[in-house]
């Protein structure tokens, strides 16, 4: 049909003249025309475009007009389902011209008509087909060159149309290109493009043709992209149909050969995973979710990688403990013997922890805060966790978060990544198989930001009651309720919790021991449980308490009992393997119960070695410029020797030995104090004239920070200008003013158990912590004599010894 219309076009483009001359009609008389309608098409002039007419007054208009001028009126409808009345009719028409007529086998007739002029209606009549009387509307707009200029932009985008379209013939492509008035350029886009029969009619009623044409250029543009947008939708359908279709088939024949051999029938194991979906106890949306991956998984082909993804998904998520609980055990009483059970002394800590666990069981919100353990390493931080479980008979659980430094580790990695798994939240409560399991986040100081997200962030959602119980860990997808855990956490120093995230735990702190604590920790705890993990008892092997004691003095310098379990344990090893080597062959056969062996502090040597630590650490020899203070690290209290030297230079401050910021600002302080106090001191004010100062911390490893140093400091520099010694075994600790108070410091205990560890035999202290003095045990108050000042000025006095300092010692 189209190919016909273009021949036609170019046919009546050379007879043009002829043609028009023949149905030309006056303008401004009223023409009495056969008048039919029709609704799809809408012609305009110059344009030529088939009709179909099967009605029976339709055919008579026709056959009419065929008789005399072969000129027709053709309408348009405002609605297709109504009559053809005036009313129901756009009062503007096309006045068209026969070209060619069909009659068809079924009594259709298809006719061939020309555009020739539009008309404006202004009656119809019936009678037995209709007539319409109309005038032509004769407006000839001249094609100005804007209005050109527009025909030729229309036509590029009709090329480009067209070949996105891919299904418009060349012939109609040429006609186009060859129109060149608006009339012919509307037309004829508009017939050969599926513009609804409203936007076509809104064109044909336009008389501007400068709206119309760039009308018409938007119209095209967005033709344009509603094709590209199709094409793309309908690839990816494609694709994808041909996809699910294909593993369809595939599983369909996998599951037949499966059957034929004998082998399982569920190889994708959905059908299984279904089941289990079935029973969890979840909310409807996420069961939904899974049931929905469970259907997926069995279209996938079983051996693909994205079903063995999937597979994995819904295997650890079935695994889950939804909603399997432990019961509590509600005894406060049992609880406790539990704890002293497994805990010597530590009477605070556990005393604090029998408050929280009474307080949890009232704590119907599950809102009471997470308990963080804080203190030295091996002082039972870990253990004591595990108690804490024990004694509420829930399961237990420990993460270890020391150098976590990817968000993901808590949160998980989402499924789609390879080797994807859940956070390690997750993944501890999968292996307590229980949704309230006491579960330890050990170390929650050593966790690190990164670029890849900040982990302590992921924990404030899991320790925040507000939010935990809707958990969302990435690989899972969905939320796990994690309001039943209790969570406990361990630290060795609080300063690196970052605030928010301490802002939610309940700090404990747990202490060093004295040297008596650890022997007896060792006897009732340490000993019986190395011995068991040889398989030996107590009645083989034992251990004097001197022994214990030299193990502690000589092997050992620490807070805690870490390095003694592993020192027994050594011992013990080397016992089991002297005995051996004295078994001979032919002997009779080697009996565990045979052994007998008292470890004394005689033969230690033997079983370990030569002694780690030296007789006296803090040696009696002494030298100007050297001072010992006490300083709290995160391995507990230490004794931290500082040396002032005093050369010839340009008066520089300079310091060594991992000295932090605030230790340097304590370095300033002392300077400056003792400038401003050289009379005091009997001290030559330009002592620091072309000198160098040289404040040097030994153990340079070792990362010192605090303001506590300030008295060890001053007197180190006081030592140093005046080369008088101070008592080695005089240690101290106390944050300066410039103005010469002594401020109060934290961490006592820890302080003098490492003081007498080191042998001292006295502690300078600021007055305000002469409170802090009972908390320490007797055993080691009872060694050490206190110095307590309040004033910079008393404190070095008491240090030197008499004379020193003239007149005023
Ligand atoms: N008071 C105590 N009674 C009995 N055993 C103890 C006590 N304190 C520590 N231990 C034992 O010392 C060992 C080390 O303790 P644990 O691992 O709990 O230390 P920690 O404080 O968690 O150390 P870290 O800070 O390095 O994690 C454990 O075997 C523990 O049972």
């Amino acid at each position: 049909m189209k190919n016909l219309l273009s021949k036609l076009q170019k046919k009546k483009s050379k007879t043009g003249q002829e043609n028009s001359t023949r149905h030309q009609l006056t303008s401004n008389i009223k023409h009495v025309l056969p008048y039919l309608t029709i609704g799809e098409t809408v012609i305009f002039p110059n344009t030529i475009a088939p009709i179909f007419i099967s009605n029976q007054s339709d055919i008579k208009a026709f056959e009419s007009s065929m008789e005399k001028s072969k000129n027709i009126v053709i309408g348009y409808p405002i609605d297709k389902k109504k009559s053809k009345s005036l009313n129901n009719t756009y009062k503007t028409a096309v006045l068209c011209h026969i070209l060619q007529v069909l009659k068809l086998p079924d009594g259709t007739v298809r006719i061939l008509v020309e555009g020739v002029n539009k008309v404006k209606l202004s009656t119809i009549t019936f009678n037995e087909f209709y007539i319409a009387e109309c005038k032509i509307i004769n407006n000839p707009i001249p094609i100005d060159t804007k209005t050109k200029s527009l025909i030729e932009v229309i036509k590029k985008i009709f090329t480009e149309y067209s070949s996105i379209h891919g299904k418009i013939p060349e012939e109609v492509v040429t006609t186009i290109d060859r129109s060149d008035t608006p009339d012919k350029i509307l037309g004829n886009i508009c017939f050969v493009t599926p513009l609804p029969y409203a936007v076509k009619i809104k064109y044909f009623l336009e008389n501007n043709n400068l709206i119309n044409l760039e009308n018409i250029a938007v119209t095209l543009k967005s033709e344009i992209e509603i094709l590209r947008l199709q094409q793309n939708l309908h690839g990816r359908v494609k694709k994808n149909l041909e996809k699910t279709q294909r593993d369809y088939f595939l599983n369909e024949q996998i599951k037949e050969i499966n059957k034929e051999l004998g082998k399982d029938e569920d190889p994708s194991g959905s059908d299984q995973l279904l089941k289990q979906i079935e029973k969890l106890e979840l909310n409807v949306k996420d069961k939904e979710k899974l049931t929905k991956d469970a259907n997926r998984l069995n279209k996938l082909q079983p051996m693909s990688p994205e079903a063995g993804i999937l597979r994995t998904y819904l295997e650890t998520v079935v695994e889950l403990p939804w909603n399997n609980k432990s019961e509590d055990l509600v005894s406060l009483k049992k609880a406790k013997s539990i704890l002293n059970d497994e805990h010597y002394n530590m009477v605070k800590a556990k005393d604090r922890i029998l408050d929280f666990i009474a307080v949890r069981q009232f704590d119907v919100e599950k809102k009471s805060p997470v308990l963080c353990l804080v203190g030295p390493p091996g002082t039972g931080k870990t253990s004591l966790g595990k108690s804490v479980a024990n004694s509420l008979g829930r399961e237990f659980g420990r993460i270890s978060l020391g150098g976590v430094r990817d968000e993901a580790e808590i949160r998980g990695h989402r499924k789609t990544y390879i080797g994807a798994l859940p956070g390690k939240i997750i993944q501890a409560i999968k292996k307590t198989g229980v949704k309230n399991p006491v579960i330890l986040l050990d170390e929650i100081d050593k966790i690190a930001a990164e670029y890849k997200g900040d982990p302590a962030a992921a924990l404030l959602e899991v320790l925040d009651p507000e939010q935990n119980h809707t958990f969302t860990d990435h690989y899972l997808e969905i939320p796990f309720d994690l309001s039943d855990v209790l969570f406990i956490a361990t630290a060795n120093s609080l300063n690196p919790i970052p605030a928010p995230l301490l802002d939610r735990m309940e700090v404990l702190e747990i202490q060093g021991y004295t040297e008596i604590e650890k022997t007896e920790i060792a006897k009732r705890f340490i000993i019986p449980k190395q011995l068991k993990t040889i398989g030996l008892t107590d009645a083989q092997i034992s251990f004097t308490d001197d022994s214990l004691l030299k193990i502690i003095r000589k092997f050992t310098r620490e807070s805690g009992v870490r390095n003694l379990n592993r020192n027994v344990a050594s011992v013990l090893r080397k016992i089991a393997r002297l005995k051996l080597e004295e078994f001979e062959e032919g002997d009779e056969p080697f009996k565990a119960e045979d052994i007998k062996f008292e470890v004394t502090d005689e033969n230690l040597n033997d079983l370990l070695g030569d002694d780690k630590i030296p007789d006296e650490d803090i040696k009696d020899s002494t030298v100007p410029g050297l001072s010992v203070g006490l300083a709290w690290t995160q391995l507990g209290g230490t004794v931290l020797p500082l040396e002032i030297v005093l050369s010839k230079g340009k008066g520089r401050i300079i310091l060594t030995g991992q000295l932090g910021d605030v230790m340097k600002e304590s370095a300033q302080i002392a300077i400056s104090y003792v400038k401003s106090n050289c009379e005091l001191f009997g001290i030559d004010p330009d002592f620091d004239k072309d000198v160098d100062i040289h404040i040097h911390a030994p153990e340079g490893a070792i990362k010192k920070d605090g303001p506590s140093a300030g008295i060890t400091m001053t007197s180190a520099l006081i030592s140093a200008i005046k080369q008088t010694c101070i008592n080695k075994k005089t240690a101290m600790t106390g944050e300066i003013t410039l103005t010469g108070q002594l401020l109060p410091i934290g961490g006592l205990k820890e302080k003098v158990l490492a003081a007498a560890r080191n042998g001292s035999t006295d502690v300078l202290i600021p007055l305000a912590n002469k409170k802090d003095i009972k908390d320490i045990p007797k055993e080691i108050t009872d060694k050490i004599t206190f110095h307590t000042h309040s004033r910079v000025d008393e404190a070095i006095f008491s240090l030197f010894p008499k004379g020193t300092f003239n007149k005023n010692s």
